[in-house]
């Protein structure tokens, strides 16, 4: 081959690499024009488990977790589970000494069938049931983030020296969808810090001999990419603490300033600022910790998404390509029910033809699922091969978080399995469901 014949060639195989943001980093070009994660070719793993399938890049969540803890080395760490929660996740985050959160008894069960010490797990939930807080003490959860004051009077009915912290809304806008931010004033999360809500939640705990306050939280939203949002929100945060040892002479030892770290969907959008993050945040609150006499506090947070959307890749047949007067559509065996973010907050993301290589050019489609909704749509107005047909096989990227968590039956669908891959090897973490699995709960003729 001539220089001039390879510079094209060179051209098309850099130009079908996958985006590094929002791939796992594991995944490479296989020869025939197919992708692998983890080691193992996708085509393979739809052979194997079926489509539609969460895969999970193992190596990938145990990276993110990592670098957090390099990134923020005095800092608890404490895993979001609601974001993706199995049993092997949590040997996972177990193993890379993480604290979780969870925020109902069905996700303390997983992490306690998975042997997660208890005293590292954190409960949240601003309508937790009694249910819930049973089981909480029952199992002996290290920390209750209260969210109300009928859960403060119903946890001190229960509890005895049960840790506690109360989550607060300091009212910062997070700059994100409307339906994840929590951090803004008139919600259902939190006491409002301004007014006052939050300073009467701590009265409330102290009155409460079953509970001992340790310290305060705050959680301003999901998908939050401006650092200055989280530094206003940790400032606020200090400026209560010294509050309440004005009143009550009490030094809170711990902060715990949440979660809901920004991540890429698409290829070229900014990953999360985590080393900025570290260096400001901390700053911000030894700075605003100094100039109070206030000792500085144990610092947690909670991130869910960034240390799993990008070990997520979905695989998914195509069922028809249909013209539309302006659109083609190319439908899958999925949707909505294994992706609910595009109906819930127009989320958006890549799709990719894996299995084959072609060398048609790629032209926009809508990606649509086999929901009976017009609005179930994986991927508006994406490039794939022109020549995308029945039987094809399609991946999306970043679908670790917030996807099979939030995966529903619609229309009786089954949901996906989930497999973890790691050095070649592929595992079956959670089988898909069968029909009798749907049947199993109807019991009444
Ligand atoms: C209290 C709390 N902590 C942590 C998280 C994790 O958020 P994310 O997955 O965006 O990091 C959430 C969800 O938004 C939350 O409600
Ligand atoms: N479910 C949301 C995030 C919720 C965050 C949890 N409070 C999403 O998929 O983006």
């Amino acid at each position: 081959m001539t220089l001039a014949e390879l510079i094209p060639s060179l051209r098309a195989s850099i130009d079908r690499l996958p985006a590094a943001e929002i791939w796992p980093s594991s995944t490479r070009l296989t020869p025939t024009g197919d992708l692998a994660v983890g080691g193992v070719a996708l085509a393979e793993l739809a052979g194997r488990f079926g489509t539609p399938t969460y895969v999970v890049d193992e190596a990938q969540v145990r990276a993110n977790c990592r670098a957090y803890r390099r990134a923020l080395p005095d800092v608890e760490i404490a895993y979001a589970g609601k974001a993706f929660l199995t049993r092997a996740m949590v040997t996972w985050i177990a193993e890379e000494g993480l604290s979780l959160d969870v925020c109902s008894a069905g996700e303390l069960a997983v992490a306690l069938a998975a042997g997660f010490p208890a005293e590292r797990i954190i409960l949240h939930g601003n309508a937790k049931s009694a249910d819930d807080l049973k089981a909480a003490m029952q199992a002996g959860v290290g920390r209750v983030v209260v969210d109300s004051l009928d859960e403060v009077a119903q946890l001190g009915a229960l509890a005895t020296a049960q840790p506690v912290l109360v989550r607060v809304t300091p009212g910062v806008d997070g700059h994100t969808h409307a339906a994840i931010a929590t951090g803004v004033e008139d919600q259902k999360f939190g006491f409002s810090l301004a007014s006052g809500a939050a300073a009467e939640a701590v009265r409330h705990v102290l009155a409460e001999p079953g509970l001992r306050l340790v310290g305060l939280h705050c959680h301003i939203g999901s998908q939050v990419g401006r650092v200055a949002d989280f530094e206003l929100a940790a400032r606020r945060m200090v400026g209560l603490l010294d509050s309440v040892r004005a009143e009550h002479g009490m030094t809170l030892p711990q902060l715990n300033l949440g979660g809901g770290h920004v991540v890429p969907y698409l290829a070229g959008e900014a990953d999360f600022d985590l080393h900025g993050f570290a260096d400001r945040v901390r700053g911000a609150v030894n700075y605003e910790c100094d100039r109070r006499g206030l000792p500085a506090p144990k610092l947690t947070v909670e991130p869910g998404r960034s240390l799993v959307a990008r070990a997520g890749v979905t695989l998914y047949r195509v069922v028809t390509v249909k013209r539309g007067t302006s659109r083609t559509f190319v439908a899958v065996d999925g949707g909505m029910s294994d992706n609910a973010r595009p109906a819930l907050y127009g989320a958006k993301y890549a799709v990719r033809l894996v299995g084959r290589g072609s060398r048609v050019p790629d032209a926009p489609v809508t990606v649509v699922g086999r929901h009976c909704e017009a609005g179930d749509v994986i991927a508006e107005n994406v490039p794939l091969p022109g020549d995308v047909h029945a039987g094809d096989l399609l991946a999306v990227p970043c679908t670790g978080a917030y996807h099979h968590s939030l995966a529903s039956n619609y229309n009786m669908v089954g949901r996906p399995p989930v497999v973890a891959v790691h050095e070649g090897t592929p595992r079956l973490l959670v089988r898909g469901e069968t029909a009798q699995d749907l049947l199993a709960r109807d019991i009444g003729l």
